[in-house]
């Protein structure tokens, strides 16, 4: 299988019960909820994206024919950054990365020493050999995998609430406050935190810090 990557880079987990740890970001190409073309954001399953992950044009990004291909250019990337003490993590995203992190690609990465984690919508089924699966719904009908280690939700939005998934198997329930431009959702989402002592916020941290 080949696999299509926007780009590879090296810094902090921004978001959610990891944040601040280093970690190498391997951005997929492509999601199953909206094309990346701004003329079709409105009717997209997903609206709200702050992300580009049309192509593989992206520092480190490209087209890796094989599994231990792309699992070797993740390692040059952590070595090249990181000294040798502390577990090699590596943080899966997109776009929508379980359209191609399969199975053997997370026994590649995790080969090479990588704690293998996902960033997903939720809306296709985690491999079983991942190490830290993090859902961030944004459909309640095209929610599939219910488990994992932390829900993130981006809040406030209108197709999914706190509350419609509230009662799902996640050690760790995240609301992220929606980044759009005009308005602050910071307040509401700390009141929501106040308010629900289930849900802890998650701010964008590299955002704030300017970092990728
Ligand atoms: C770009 S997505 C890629 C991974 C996957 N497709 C997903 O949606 O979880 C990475 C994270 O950014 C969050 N995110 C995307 N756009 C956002 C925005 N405008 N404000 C806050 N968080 C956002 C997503 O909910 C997800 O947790
Ligand atoms: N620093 C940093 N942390 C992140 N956590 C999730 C991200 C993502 O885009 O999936 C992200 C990102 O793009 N940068
Ligand atoms: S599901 Fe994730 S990558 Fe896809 S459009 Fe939404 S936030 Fe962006
Ligand atoms: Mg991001």
């Amino acid at each position: 299988m080949t696999y299509s990557v926007k780009e590879i880079f090296y810094t902090l987990q921004g978001e959610g019960a990891q944040s601040g740890r280093a970690a190498v970001f391997c951005r997929f190409a492509g999601c199953n909820f909206w094309s990346g073309r701004e003329q079709d954001r409105a009717n997209a399953d997903c609206s709200f994206c702050d992300t580009d992950f049309i192509g593989t044009d992206g520092p480190g990004g490209g087209k890796f024919k094989t599994a231990a291909a792309l699992a070797e250019a993740a390692r040059v990337c952590w070595d090249g950054m990181a000294d040798a003490t502390g577990t090699p993590y590596i943080v899966c995203t997109g776009g929508e990365p379980l359209m191609q992190l399969d199975s053997p690609l997370i026994t590649a990465f995790q080969k090479k020493g990588f704690e293998v984690a996902v960033e997903t919508n939720g809306s296709l089924p985690c491999p079983p050999e991942l190490d830290w699966i993090c859902v961030s719904p944004k459909s309640l009908d095209k929610l599939v995998q219910l488990t994992g280690d932390e829900l993130k939700l981006v809040y406030p939005q209108t197709p999914v609430k706190p509350e419609d998934v509230a009662h799902l198997k996640f050690d760790h329930f995240y609301l992220q406050p929606l980044d759009e431009a005009d308005h602050n959702h910071v307040p509401a989402t700390l009141d929501y935190c106040r308010r629900h002592p289930q849900w802890k916020l998650s701010l964008q941290t590299h955002k704030i810090l300017g970092i990728a």
